[in-house]
This record gives C-alpha cells, sequence and structure tokens, in this order.
C-alpha cells in the first residue's frame, strides 16, 4: 500500500475558513483544505507556500500547527499536517479545484469533507479563530 505525506492549509480570513472542492482523481467531488504532497527535501512551511502557489496562486503565511491525521484510504495511507495560515493578500484564483467555500465555524458541516479531514474540521468548530 502507498504511504503519502501531505501539507493542509487551513486558510483563515475574516473568521472564515477556506474549503475547496477536488475537481480530479478518485476523490473529486469531496472538499478539502488545500495542499498536496510533501517533495524530498522540502519542510512543511515550504510545501505548503508551494501548494498554495501552485492551486490557487496565492500567497500565505503559516501560523500554527494545528493537528497530524492518519488516515487509510482503500488503495493510499495518508499522513497530512494541518497548519493554520493566512493569505498574504486576499486574491485566489482557482486552479486544480472545481469550486471553493468561505466557512464560517457553523457552516463547516455544509460541505462534504474527504473522510480524512474530519479530526481537523472538529478541532476547528472547537477552536476561537
Ligand atoms: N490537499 C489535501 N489533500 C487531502 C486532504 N484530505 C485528504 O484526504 N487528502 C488526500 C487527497 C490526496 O490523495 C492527497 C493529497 O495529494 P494531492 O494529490 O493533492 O497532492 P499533489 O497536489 O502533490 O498532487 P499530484 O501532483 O499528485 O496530483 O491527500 C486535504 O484536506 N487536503
Amino acid at each position: 500500500m502507498k504511504n503519502i505525506e501531505v501539507v493542509a492549509a487551513i486558510i483563515i480570513n475574516n473568521k472564515k475558513i477556506l474549503s475547496t472542492q477536488r475537481g480530479y482523481g478518485s476523490l473529486k467531488g469531496g472538499w478539502e483544505f488545500p495542499g498536496g504532497k510533501i517533495e524530498k527535501n522540502e519542510t512543511h512551511i515550504q510545501a505548503l507556500k508551494r501548494e498554495i502557489k501552485e492551486e490557487l496562486n496565492a500567497c500565505i503565511e503559516v501560523d500554527n500547527f494545528l493537528i497530524t491525521i492518519n488516515h487509510s484510504y482503500p488503495d493510499m495511507n495518508i499522513t497530512m499536517h494541518c497548519y493554520i495560515c493566512h493569505l498574504v493578500d486576499s486574491n485566489i484564483e482557482l486552479l486544480e479545484h472545481s469550486d471553493f467555500r468561505w466557512l464560517s465555524k457553523s457552516d463547516l458541516d455544509d460541505v462534504n469533507w474527504l473522510p480524512a479531514d474530519i479530526d481537523a474540521v472538529e478541532k476547528l468548530k472547537n477552536m476561537d479563530i
């Protein structure tokens, strides 16, 4: 079974959390935090900044570590490191995702999160953001 290590950016702006919808692959249609696989010799922060530039054409600053989640899908195990981040300027451009939403804490259940994301979403609900 494939093991992959992923970083996820929980981007918060005006008390709202960015959720993006996967536009391709086996998990297409599911909602997630933007991010992706860590490349060789990359730090988590470097990977976060690179992925957000690639996916949203945006620059972020990374504020705090939130949680590391281990999850098994039928075809792979993922280890996902989630960090709270903010945008350096507020524009985003969807280069890989099919849709996005800014969700307040009380709206977090409005989208169909990927199974690996549930623990991070639950933790966010109990935080002061
Ligand atoms: N980015 C991200 N990936 C997630 C989340 N939840 C979750 O299960 N995943 C899974 C989906 C993918 O199988 C994997 C991330 O890998 P990816 O395919 O997006 O990585 P990548 O951008 O490097 O992609 P690629 O070049 O291989 O297409 O983690 C999440 O919240 N954010």
